[in-house]
């Protein structure tokens, strides 16, 4: 079960809308055809009722509404009401598992709990609402009241209910209690489903629900990218790879290969980034660094382990930078369809290594001006020149922007306003390429850093991720200005669009001699 859309939006700071929210579970669905969803908390507000409304009216139309589930509260009919009014049919009730969340947040008996849980499951029948339950801070429960947990199981399992879900709710389990207590359960309760949900505070998510799937849970709550209150959920992608790898009798139905795609939809949604070393969908994850690893990769796949990129829809890369050896910089000239001999080779890989010594970003699409830089040859023909701009920024009015561009040897020139000056410079770029009938590849990642110090003056890098032809790629500008150094990065990504030759998934194939 994936509860990105619910526990996952209890990641400080997230909120989604329902448009975000429809298209996340369609994902979720259709291409990464997890088996349930949960998708809201009821009660909470009137924006998460139209989006529990706008999932339930889809799912309902693709046959999917018993996948769909509503964390509810034990509320007499509130919640019930909540949850039809929105459409959907499968609860996940809050129970408490821990003597010490009854008696000081419900101040509750037990006894007294067990009666108002079995009068929400005979209102949720009577209603055609089928039924899950969590026992919420069920592992300190196990801990610090195993007698209660156990009451309330026995309890539970003679009620008409589907699963039973055990949470880690403050993420304080260990692999070996994971393990221990899931056992005892699931032996006691033979014939019942239990779900165990994970949480990341000591970085133990997956390894604790790999451990309960080895005791025997049958069903697990994960989250797109780990999202999820304080330190997160356990992370679908990783989850299960390591199922697929570690536990191959254990099927699951998630596609491997859609898990990136939903992986980038729900980073860009949540405004929360992926860190760069996130196993299976952080941007470097795949990246060779080292000299020594790009080498060994030609040398038998040395370096290769199950964990390949392919499998994820991803792709292997070999950075750049002061540990890129020869083999990294061959790997990159490749894919450009550069050929260059052994002289030039070392002369261009001793400048990868200096530009890395000072910091500097090198990405593959530096490569081709690196090389003419090094070689002091013509190699990259610069095509498109951005001659003069003039850039406004005023308050309450819209920025805009004139350039004057030369294009081979003919010059255009163009106006045009925009959200920011940066916009307003590609809107009137566009109409200059219109002219030409040429598209502007789609600008898919937007990057700006400054060296560490905060100084006003540093220079300012840009690195802008374009799709050009199917293939992402990146050029970087450098300046004082923020602006400059994008519009600079924008020229290299108008002389590549030119050297059609240089893009892999472009079609005409001319070696670059240099
Ligand atoms: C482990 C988890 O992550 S569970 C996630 C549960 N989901 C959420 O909390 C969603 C976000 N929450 C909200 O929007 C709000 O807290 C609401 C709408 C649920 C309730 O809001 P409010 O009525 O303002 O109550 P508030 O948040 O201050 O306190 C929670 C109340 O729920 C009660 N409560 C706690 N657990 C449960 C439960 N399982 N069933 C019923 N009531 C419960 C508390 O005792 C408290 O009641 P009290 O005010 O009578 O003491």
């Amino acid at each position: 079960m994936d509860t990105t859309l619910r526990d996952g939006e209890q990641t400080s700071g997230v909120s989604f809308s329902a448009s975000e929210k429809l298209t996340i579970a369609q994902l979720l669905l259709q291409e990464v055809k997890v088996d349930r969803l949960e998708v809201a908390s009821a009660r909470v507000s009137e924006g998460e009722f139209q989006a529990v409304k706008k999932i339930t009216d889809w799912a309902a139309q693709h046959g999917y509404l018993d996948r769909i589930e509503v964390l509810t509260f034990v509320d007499g009919d509130t919640s019930i009401n909540w949850m039809l009014k929105g459409g959907a049919r499968v609860m996940n009730l809050l129970t408490k598992g821990s003597l010490n969340h009854l008696k000081y947040q419900l101040r509750k008996t037990p006894a007294q709990h067990f009666e108002e849980i079995r009068r929400v499951v005979e209102q949720a029948e009577a209603v055609g609402i089928a039924v899950n339950v969590y026992l919420e801070d069920w592992s300190n429960g196990m801990r610090n009241s195993p007698d209660y947990v156990f009451e309330a199981l026995d309890f539970l399992t003679a009620l008409p209910i589907r699963r039973i879900m055990l949470p880690d709710t403050l993420g304080v389990l260990t692999p070996s209690e994971s393990y221990t207590f899931v056992k005892s359960i699931v032996d006691r309760y033979p014939d019942h489903h239990f779900d165990f949900h994970g949480h990341n505070d000591y970085d133990l998510s997956i390894a604790n629900t790999l451990e309960a799937v080895k005791a025997g849970a049958h069903g697990l709550h994960l989250t797109v990218n780990g999202m999820g209150e304080r330190a997160g959920n356990a992370p679908l992608a990783s989850t299960i790879a390591v199922l697929n790898d570690f536990m191959p009798e254990v099927k699951t139905s998630v596609v491997e290969e859609s898990l990136y795609t939903v992986s980038k939809i729900v980073e860009t949604f949540s405004g929360i980034r992926i860190p760069a070393n996130k196993p299976i969908v952080g941007e470097n994850v795949f990246t060779q660094t080292a000299g020594i690893h790009a080498d060994g990769d030609k040398k038998n796949n040395l370096y290769f382990s199950k964990l390949m990129p392919e499998r994820f829809g991803r792709q292997r890369l070999y950075a750049l930078g002061k540990t890129s050896g020869k083999a990294n910089i061959e790997n990159n000239l490749r894919e450009l369809g550069i050929t260059l001999g052994e002289e030039e080779l070392k002369k261009v890989t001793q400048r990868i290594i200096e530009l890395g010594d000072r910091k500097e970003v090198v990405t593959p699409e530096d490569l081709p001006y690196i090389i003419s830089d090094v070689l002091d040859s013509d190699a990259i023909e610069e095509r498109v020149t951005v001659l003069n701009y003039v850039l406004t920024h005023s308050k309450n009015l819209k920025p805009s922007a004139t350039l004057q561009v030369r294009i081979c040897d003919k010059i255009f020139e163009e106006s045009a306003q925009g959200d920011g000056q940066y916009d307003a410079f590609m809107n009137a770029l566009k109409k200059i390429y219109d002219q030409l009938d040429t598209e502007l590849p789609v600008l898919t990642d937007y990057a700006v850093r400054i060296p560490p110090g905060g100084k006003t003056d540093a220079l300012c890098e840009t690195i802008i991720t374009w799709n050009i032809g199917g293939k992402d790629v990146k050029t970087r500008g450098l300046d004082s200005d923020q602006t400059v150094s994008a519009i600079k990065a924008t020229q290299k990504m108008l002389n590549l669009l030119g050297e059609s030759r240089l893009i892999k998934a472009l079609p005409s194939e001319v070696e670059l001699t240099v």
